[in-house]
């Protein structure tokens, strides 16, 4: 593996980590993997035979064959041409397949690696880089796979079989044939250094292009509201125009460089014509084993062709599966503590992000089990950052944050996950029945009990939905707005029944007038459940067993609404500020 330049960026496997995957894949579909190899030797071989079998013809006439003799192995040669179509198209048909299988194992695993990763990690990482990965780089492995890979190794065995096949009608011609290998290396590490720039730059100027036409459209009515229409469109323009110049790159690049390919098999061809000629008139070679040669010679266009265009696909390739291996490089957290209980406590926490300054001073906060804690403050004072800590998505730097009497940080996901849930203001519908986005908290949850949860969060859309729990959701099918998304995600709170609820701003899409009443039906749902409710709209915060008011990465104040509002302290000042605003 190589060490990450970066603390914290995700890895890109090296030669032996890729190596490593690809055999893994072979191993796991070989009989496949050697079934399709099978069927390009076969081909190739095919092909091969035809200039071998003219040879023979043409010394077997000089030789006194006769006329049914040179019939049948003419009826042969006619033959063989038929079989390595068939071998051949029957040969990318099975590679094409074996490919597809091995992507989509690639990804399979790519997506369940990248799932295991802690949230921390992913943001740390980079949610870019991921997402390049995700979308990006695992599109350009699976075409490497099924395409150019089978492809290179299409050409690449073609290759070997024609040089084998003029070894065979004679070592002597087979080293003039050879004389074709120097060219073909020296242009294709050439072609290599030069066409992936060039190539790598395209695809950026269609990203680009991408980019500028989502943007447009996305905000179509920004653009038309400050009459950017001309702005916008020269912007479009010049993307398109900066793309042409990058595909006038490639077409200039391809021009001069596959015309002088040619020489990989005119060289040899010309050798081994002038050459065997002289060696025929010297009784070294027969004039069918020069034909043979020659033929086989200008055979060799086909795969170098084939190879030459696929190598800068392959390269890149190469560096897509690089990133997408790279994900299982990421050394596995152990996380090993047991909860005992579900008592959460934060003592003498000190936490900042990255190398930042400490956000957190020596906090210290214990909501007790079953209570409904309200956590208040001015923006920026650290009300997330300690939600954050609660769900194990960051570790203290100092003090320690338990569930259970076990730090957080160090409980394995899978428990974590189902005993402590953080719910945010980003929630994500995904593109599936409504029954299947519900389940996905209580896969064993019926039908009822997921009308229950989606009642309790007074989700009254759920009436007027077309199919029930049948409705499928997301974005091309029943797009649902913020507030009705927010309800969906508290409804899977309930669903999962975790032990402990952290709710950060969760009900802040839902209007003002309907949130209040979500959160009392939400706490009288939740009720026994430790929750903790991070609140900028202080109505939450009247009907809270206990307040707790940050200030500046430290708890200022604690208590109840009427014990906090009669000290007339930080929380009374919030207090009258908000009604103030409010009212
Ligand atoms: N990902 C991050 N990287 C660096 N600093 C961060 C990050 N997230 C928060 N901070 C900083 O940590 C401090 C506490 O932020 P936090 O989001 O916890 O406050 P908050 O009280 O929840 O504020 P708000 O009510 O505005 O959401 C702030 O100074 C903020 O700028």
């Amino acid at each position: 593996m190589s060490a990450p330049e970066n603390a914290g960026r995700l890895p890109v496997a090296d030669r032996a980590a890729m190596f490593g995957a690809v055999k893994r894949l072979v191993v796991e579909d070989r009989a496949a993997f050697a079934g399709v190899v099978a069927l390009y030797v076969l081909a190739a071989g095919a092909g091969a035979a035809l200039p071998v079998m003219l040879g023979d013809v043409i010394d077997g006439i000089g030789t006194g064959w006769t006329a049914s003799r040179v019939d049948l192995v003419c009826g042969a040669i006619v033959a063989c041409v038929v079989v390595q179509l068939v071998l051949l198209r029957t040969g990318r048909r099975l590679g094409y397949r074996l490919g597809e299988r091995a992507a989509a194992k690639l990804r399979e695993s790519f997506i369940a690696r990248v799932l295991r990763l802690p949230l921390g990690t992913v943001e740390r990482a980079g949610t870019g880089d991921l997402a390049t990965r995700t979308s990006g780089d695992v599109g350009a492995v699976a075409e490497l796979l099924r395409k150019t890979g089978p492809e290179m190794a299409i050409g690449v065995i073609e290759l070997v079989v024609l040089t084998v096949a003029a070894f065979v009608v004679s070592p002597l011609l087979g080293l003039l044939f050879l004389t074709g290998a120097p060219a073909f290396i020296i242009a294709a590490r050439r072609y290599l250094r030069l066409a992936s720039p060039v190539f790598l730059a395209e695809r950026a100027a269609m990203s680009e292009i991408a980019e500028t036409l989502t943007a447009s459209a996305a905000g179509s009515q920004t653009v038309t509201a400050y009459r950017m229409q001309g702005e916008r469109g020269a912007a479009g323009y010049a993307r398109a125009e900066s793309h042409m110049g990058r595909l006038k790159g490639i077409i200039r690049l391809q021009t001069w460089f596959f015309p002088a390919t040619d020489l990989t098999f005119l060289t040899p061809a010309v050798v081994v014509t002038v050459v065997g000629g002289v060696w025929f008139l010297d009784g070294w070679v027969t004039v069918g084993q020069v034909v043979a040669v020659a033929m086989l010679t200008l055979r060799l266009d086909g795969p170098v062709f084939r190879s030459m265009m696929s190598l800068s696909e392959f390269q890149m390739g190469g560096a897509a599966m690089a990133r997408v291996e790279g994900v299982h490089l990421m050394p596995d957290e152990v996380r090993a503590a047991v909860p005992e209980g579900a008592e959460v406590r934060l003592d003498g926490v000190t936490f900042g992000y990255g190398d930042g300054p400490d956000v957190l001073h020596g906090l210290s906060l214990h909501p007790r089990r079953g209570e409904r804690l309200v956590v208040v403050g001015p923006s920026g004072a650290g009300k997330s950052t300690i939600a954050r800590l609660i769900a194990g998505i960051d570790r203290p730097r100092s003090g320690s944050v338990t569930l259970g009497g076990a730090p957080v940080a160090d409980v394995p996901l899978e428990v974590l996950r189902r005993r402590v849930i953080l719910v945010t203001q980003e929630h994500y519908v995904f593109t599936a029945t409504l029954r299947e986005n519900l389940n996905l908290a209580a896969p064993e949850a019926g039908d009822a009990a997921l009308y229950a949860a989606l009642a309790t969060v007074d989700a009254r859309w759920v009436a007027d939905l077309p199919a029930g729990l049948d409705t499928m959701l997301g974005e091309e099918h029943h797009g649902l707005n913020l507030a009705e998304a927010q309800q969906l995600a508290l409804a899977r709170v309930i669903l999962a029944d975790p032990d402990v609820v952290i709710l950060d701003e969760a009900t802040a899409g839902i209007d003002p007038g309907s949130a209040g009443n979500v959160e009392a039906l939400l706490a009288a749902a939740l009720d026994g459940r430790t929750v903790i409710a991070i609140a900028h709209q202080l109505q939450a915060a009247e009907s809270a067993d206990r307040i707790a008011v940050v200030r500046e990465g430290r708890i200022a104040e604690e208590g109840a609404h009427a014990e906090l509002l009669a000290a007339g302290g930080a929380y009374a000042s919030l207090w009258w500020a908000w009604k103030g605003v409010a009212a």
